[in-house]
């Protein structure tokens, strides 16, 4: 545990440095792409006036089937991250176990369908937001990928609908929030939940955090997930149509405007 906690914190101080560096270069554009492997930009979600914006700063990596060339990531976080990744990897075996045992079938099953095979790393920044009652630091939304773990600092702010109620997700140093996505709740039927998630914007003070979403492997991308055949029955017949990550992630982004969540779209 100490050592994790160690990791973490290089992890991120080192994400506040970098971010911090970046000031210039975020505000004067909304989305930069750096190559495919490596994003920085500023979400700011749609900017109609039905919709609130998400006040923070992103960089982003894709690590497909668990690998990322290193040169990818800027070298002022490119140890922290690395070190960060290996040890979210090792996570996930756990994890992965874990759940399929939840779900009463066999321990390598998650393992086996690859679904929690490649990684999208999202490390964030929330600066302090001068009208935080018009903002939010991350919209409401649900995660749209199988599975996501994000270990956040000490500021707090994330929270998660519970009985249509708002309920906080206290920081625990050296602890894990491990998040069930939209695509797992499908393959699950129902047995596991999406929940749905925010985080508030506050007037002074930054955080930040580490967002690591799980999705299948390269030759996977375009499997067709169904509901779990292991848990069908008679009483339990299947609630959602299969569907390849591919195809719900391109859904989710046209879509992500009009609804939280696009599961209710693959509803059968
Ligand atoms: O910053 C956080 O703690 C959570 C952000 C989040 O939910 C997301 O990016 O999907
Ligand atoms: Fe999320």
């Amino acid at each position: 545990m100490g050592f994790l906690l160690v990791l973490w914190m290089q992890f991120l101080i080192a994400l506040e440095i970098f971010m911090n560096s970046q000031r210039k270069l975020k505000w004067i554009c909304i989305l930069l792409i750096i190559g495919i492997k490596l994003r920085v930009f500023t979400i700011n979600g749609s900017f109609s006036e039905t919709h609130v914006a998400s006040w923070r700063d992103a960089l982003a990596c894709t690590f497909i089937d668990d690998t990322l060339d290193p040169e990818a990531i800027p070298l002022i976080c490119r140890k922290e991250i690395t070190d960060y990744m290996e040890y979210m990897i090792k996570v996930r075996e756990t994890i992965s176990e874990l759940l399929s045992e939840a779900l009463s079938i066999s321990s390598d099953y998650l393992a086996r369908i690859n679904c929690l095979k490649s990684e999208y790393l999202t490390c964030l920044y929330y600066p302090p937001c001068p009208e935080p009652e018009l903002a939010l630091g991350t919209i409401n939304h649900s995660d749209s990928t199988f599975l996501t773990m994000v270990v956040q600092d000490s500021s707090g702010g994330l929270q998660v609908l519970y009985q249509n109620h708002w309920v906080d997700v206290p920081p625990i140093p050296g602890a894990l929030v491990v998040n069930i996505g939209d695509l797992m709740q499908l393959i699950t039927n129902d047995k596991f939940k999406s929940v749905e998630h925010r985080v508030l914007a506050r007037p002074v003070g930054s955080r930040v955090s580490a967002v690591c979403f799980f999705f299948p492997s390269s030759e996977c991308m375009l499997k067709q997930y169904g509901p779990i055949k292991e848990l069908l029955s008679e009483k339990d017949p299947p609630l959602y149509k299969s569907v390849s990550n591919l195809e719900y992630m391109a859904y989710y982004q046209k879509n992500v405007r009009e609804c939280t969540s696009a599961l209710p779209h693959f509803k059968l």
